[in-house]
Order: structure tokens, then C-alpha cells, then sequence
């Protein structure tokens, strides 16, 4: 009547209750395995074989290390953190997120690990469930979020803690690092995911604008206003509200958010019903709220209540690691429907070098600048903008900076300035180096 495959031959050593186990977890439509003491993978149910087996890499009796990682050794010996050695300790379920190998190739996979007890209470085996994510992947892909690198994957890996609950996010990073990406994986991941997600950018929004935008107006409310319009809390209802820029939500304005937030209600502009609120929140900002708020900019509530669980986002010159892989996102973006574009390896090698003050937004600007150069389809070097003199990746500024100063004529403020950089930036760095 199931229609699924029989298990695969599993060990003969298997004791009758791991036996049960393992049958009772064929049932399960997530993928599962069963795992001894000593990483040994005993058993998998069919959507375990069907998402991860491969003819390629046989897996019962094998080490789970081996399988998901083609590690040698256990994951916290290869740097990474092993689930089974924390749920051992707490003798209780434990749950990480790791890269695993997939006939796919690299994915980002969410695994919980189980320990199960016998009636003296010692660990007979481990149950581990994967669940693969979805809004981010691990290797080049055509949209959403790309990255593998360990500073993204602590990021990612917050994100998925608090998804699913109904806790509001702030999201700290600097310009164009990918925070209205992580913003959108924060709804599509969680049980709102059906509703709608509003962005409000609040930079630039005058006071009264921020106030009608947010809350609509009623007809006749100020010059202007025809008719009535519903405001963005009204549109997300039911589904998540992303305050873009929330550290430039003017001082007057903070104070009607707390209140939204507080009581989840608020008016229309020139209304006097009352309406019910029904969002998630999400904010983020690149400024810093909490010196803000020592110095009276920023409302301290109203940071109490945005900064619950604050992620922040790697600045790109963090995870150089991942520039290969959103390179080779971006040129398959860029390419789709039309030639293959490549990137020649000495190319890649010099965004690799970068800076990037600008983040992956400027990283994928200078592709598609690139791109317009590539007759042949392969981007060269000659293709991308020239480093800022002084801007590079630390090593070369460094360099930059040795390199111009014997040879520089003219006085310290103009090198500065041919340096593009301010006279103090200009001593601070040549003292960091020793050649003041
Ligand atoms: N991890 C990532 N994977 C793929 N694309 C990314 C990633 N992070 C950022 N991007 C891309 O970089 C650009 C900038 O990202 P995004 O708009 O999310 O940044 P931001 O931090 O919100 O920027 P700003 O603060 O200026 O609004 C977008 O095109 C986005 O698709």
C-alpha cells in the first residue's frame, strides 16, 4: 500500500529495538538516518534515499562525517560543530546547520540530532533529521541569497532560529550587504510566508509623509488627499513589515512606532477609528543605534522593543570566501537567456583582493559593468573598474601607500587627496605602518 522502496539491507547487527526504530522512521517524510555511538550511519528511510542516496557514495555503514562532509574525521575535528558530541552531553536533542555533499552538490541542511535512550537510560543510538534549506543557497544560483562561507552561515543560521517564531528581527549590516535578502528569507521562512511582505524605505520620508505612508489617511485629511488610502501596516496585514533604514525615522516619528508596535494599533491620518495592526516585524539599519540612543537620537523603548533578536550581516570583505560563488550567481543572472559569460581566473583573483566598501551590491554592479566589455563572453581584468588608490583590500593599500610616498612631491595633504582619502585617515594609516 506505500508503494516505497524496501530499506536497504542494513547491518545484521541491528538489535531489535534500533529494528523498530528504524521502521517506525520509514513513515516520516522527512529524511532520517540512524546513527551508532561511533558515526556509523545504520539505517535511512526512503526520503532520506530519495533526497540524499547516490549510487556514487553508498552510505549505510559508512561514517555520517564521511557521507555529508567527505571529512575523514568527526566535524569538530575539521572545524566545524558536531551535533552528536553536544546532544551526547546534554543527552537531549541538539540542532545545527551545515554544508553537507548532496548528489546536488554543496547544500545548506539543517540537522537535528536525537540520542536514543534504552530503560537504564544510556544512549543507544542517535536519530538525525535533515531538512534542507530553502531562500539560501550553498552553491551559484540563479536568485536569492548565496553564501557558505562561516561568517554567512551565522547569519543564516539566526535566521532560521527565529523564522518561524513571531519575534521581531533587526537586521544590522552595512549598505548593500544583503539586508532586504535577508529580510525576504525572514518571511518566506516563516508561517506568513502566504501574506504579503511591504517594504517601507523610512530614509528620506519627512515626518508627515512617514506618518500618512505608514498609516494611510482619511479623505479631506490634508490638501491633496482625494480619497481615502489605506497606509503600508494596513497593506502587510497578515504578512511582515520590513522598516528599511529604521535608524532615519525622524525623533517625532519614533515615538507613533513605539506606539504601533506597544499596542499593536494605530489611526488613519484625520481618522478617529481605531484599527488593529497584524504584521511581523522586520528593521534594519547600517547606522549605529545604540551610540544613537546614548546620545538622544534614537528612542531607547523603541530600540528595546525593535532589537530582540538583532542578526547582523558580514560586511563582503568578511567573507572573501564567497566572492568566487556570487560571481559565478551573478554571471549566470546576468547571462541567463542569452550567452554563457565566464570570469578568466586572474579576474576573479583581483575581486577577490577588493575591498568592496560597497558590498555584494557593488560587487555585482562591477559584473554588470563588466559584462558590456566581454565580447568574447569572458571577463577579464581590464573588464573591471579600477581599484581607488588606497581602497584596496588591506595588503595592497598598504603597499599603495609605500609605493606612493617616496615618489609623491607634493605635500601630505595633496597626497591625501590623491589618495582620496582625508589628511587624518592619511597620518593614522601611515602610522599603522611605520612611515610617519
Ligand atoms: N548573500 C547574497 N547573495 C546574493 N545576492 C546578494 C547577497 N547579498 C546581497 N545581494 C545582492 O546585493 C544587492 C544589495 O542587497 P540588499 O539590497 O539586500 O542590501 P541592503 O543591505 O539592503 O542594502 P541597503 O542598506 O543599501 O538598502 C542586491 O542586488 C542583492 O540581491
Amino acid at each position: 500500500m506505500t508503494g516505497r522502496p524496501p530499506l536497504p539491507a542494513t547491518p545484521p547487527a541491528l538489535s531489535a529495538p534500533i529494528q523498530s526504530l528504524v521502521s517506525f522512521l520509514e513513515h516520516e517524510p522527512d529524511p532520517m538516518i540512524v546513527l551508532d555511538a561511533d558515526h556509523n550511519i545504520l539505517a535511512a528511510n526512503s526520503a532520506y534515499q530519495r533526497q540524499f542516496g547516490s549510487a556514487l557514495q553508498p552510505f549505510i555503514g559508512h561514517k555520517c562525517y564521511k557521507v555529508s562532509h567527505h571529512h575523514e574525521v568527526p566535524c569538530d575535528q575539521a572545524g566545524e560543530h558536531c551535533p552528536m558530541r553536544k546532544a551526547r552531553q546534554l543527552r537531549g536533542p541538539e540542532r545545527v546547520l551545515h554544508i553537507h555533499h548532496t548528489p546536488r552538490g554543496p547544500e545548506h541542511v539543517e540537522v537535528e540530532l536525537r540520542p536514543i535512550l534504552d530503560a537504564a537510560g544510556a544512549i543507544t543510538a542517535y536519530v538525525e533529521r535533515l531538512t534542507t534549506v530553502r531562500g539560501a543557497s550553498a552553491r551559484p544560483s540563479e536568485e536569492g541569497l548565496v553564501g557558505r562561507s562561516p561568517a554567512f552561515n551565522l547569519a543564516l543560521a539566526a535566521l532560521r532560529r527565529v523564522a518561524p517564531s513571531t519575534l521581531p528581527v533587526l537586521l544590522l549590516g552595512e549598505s548593500g550587504s544583503g539586508k532586504e535578502l535577508f529580510a525576504r528569507a525572514v518571511h518566506e521562512t516563516s508561517d506568513r510566508a502566504g501574506g504579503p511582505l511591504v517594504v517601507v524605505d523610512c530614509s528620506g520620508l519627512t515626518e508627515t509623509l512617514f506618518e500618512s505612508e505608514l498609516f494611510g489617511h482619511e479623505k479631506g485629511a490634508f490638501t491633496g488627499a482625494a480619497a481615502r488610502k489605506p497606509g503600508l501596516v494596513e497593506t502587510a496585514q497578515g504578512g511582515t513589515l520590513f522598516l528599511d533604514e529604521i535608524g532615519d525615522v525622524p525623533l517625532a516619528m519614533q515615538v507613533k512606532l513605539l506606539r504601533l508596535i506597544e499596542s499593536g494599533t494605530y489611526r488613519r491620518v484625520g481618522g478617529v477609528e481605531t484599527l488593529h495592526a497584524n504584521f511581523r516585524l522586520v528593521a534594519a539599519t547600517h547606522k549605529p543605534l545604540e551610540k544613537m540612543m546614548a546620545e538622544g537620537r534614537f528612542r531607547q523603548d523603541l530600540y528595546y522593543r525593535i532589537s530582540v533578536f538583532p542578526i547582523a550581516l558580514p560586511p563582503l570583505r568578511e567573507r572573501a570566501g564567497d566572492i568566487a560563488l556570487l560571481v559565478d550567481s551573478f554571471l549566470r543572472r546576468a547571462g541567463a537567456g542569452t550567452r554563457k559569460l565566464t570570469i578568466a581566473p586572474d579576474a576573479l583573483a583581483q575581486l577577490q583582493r577588493r575591498a568592496w566598501p560597497g558590498n555584494v551590491r557593488e560587487l555585482r554592479n562591477a559584473l554588470e559593468r563588466a559584462r558590456l566589455f566581454a565580447d568574447d563572453g569572458v571577463i577579464r581584468s581590464e573588464h573591471l573598474p579600477a581599484a581607488p588608490l588606497g581602497q584596496g583590500a588591506a595588503p595592497p593599500a598598504a603597499g599603495a601607500l609605500a609605493a606612493a610616498l617616496p615618489t609623491f612631491g607634493g605635500t601630505r595633504g595633496e597626497l591625501a587627496a590623491h589618495l582620496g582619502i582625508s589628511e587624518r585617515t592619511l597620518y593614522r594609516r601611515l602610522k599603522a605602518q611605520g612611515l610617519d
